[in-house]
């Protein structure tokens, strides 16, 4: 069992590194229930999110995933799997920063190609999934380094990557 915390774990990293799959995991071993900002974005909005990229466009998107994470980062004793881009906005890092223990989850391109590549449910990937990857790695290279932890998952099962996060999470002072 995780240490009686106020604090919330919030996984941040490019699509594919496995914030939704690994979230998951920590939900069952620390008893927090997982919260997909994603799933919630979705549910609020009515409609998938790449129903919600080409109807209502990126930049609406972007609104409406800032206050659904801000409203979602009222609660404690949570495990936040964000969306990749949730750290494009500095008022989403501000918050997830003071209301979470954060964790950037990071993967090679032959990582996340392999793992989100025919993924038609990542609207970002359209026109080409490894050129597209590579221009959003390069875009973001810094944007996820803010995080309180950093965790290479390439080559670990999902099962070991929760368990080195939860080492360093028993570990952490906060
Ligand atoms: N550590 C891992 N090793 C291999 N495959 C993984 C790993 N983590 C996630 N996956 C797979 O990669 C895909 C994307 O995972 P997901 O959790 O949706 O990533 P994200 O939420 O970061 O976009 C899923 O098919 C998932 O099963
Ligand atoms: O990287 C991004 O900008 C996005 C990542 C997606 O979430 P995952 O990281 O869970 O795939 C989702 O929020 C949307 O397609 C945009
Ligand atoms: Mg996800």
């Amino acid at each position: 069992m995780v240490k009686e915390k106020q604090d919330n774990i919030v996984l941040i990293g490019m699509m594919g590194t496995g914030k939704t799959t690994v979230g998951a995991r920590l939900a069952e071993e620390t008893g927090y229930p997982l919260v997909d900002l994603d799933a919630l974005i979705s549910e609020t909005a009515g409609c998938p999110i790449p129903q919600l990229f080409a109807e209502r466009g990126e930049p609406y998107f972007r609104d409406l995933e800032a206050a659904v994470l801000r409203d979602v980062l009222t609660q404690e004793g949570i495990i936040l799997a964000t969306g990749g881009g949730a750290v494009l906005r500095e008022e989403n890092c501000l918050e997830m920063t003071s209301r979470g223990w954060v964790v950037a989850l990071k993967a090679t391109l032959d990582e996340i190609v392999s793992r989100v590549g025919e993924d038609p449910g990542r609207p970002l990937l359209a026109g080409g999934a490894r050129s597209r990857i590579e221009a959003l790695l390069e875009q973001r290279r810094q944007a996820y380094d803010f995080a309180h932890v950093i965790i290479d998952t390439s080559g670990k099962s999902p099962e070991e990557v929760s368990a080195e996060i939860l080492t360093h999470y028993r570990g952490s002072s906060n």
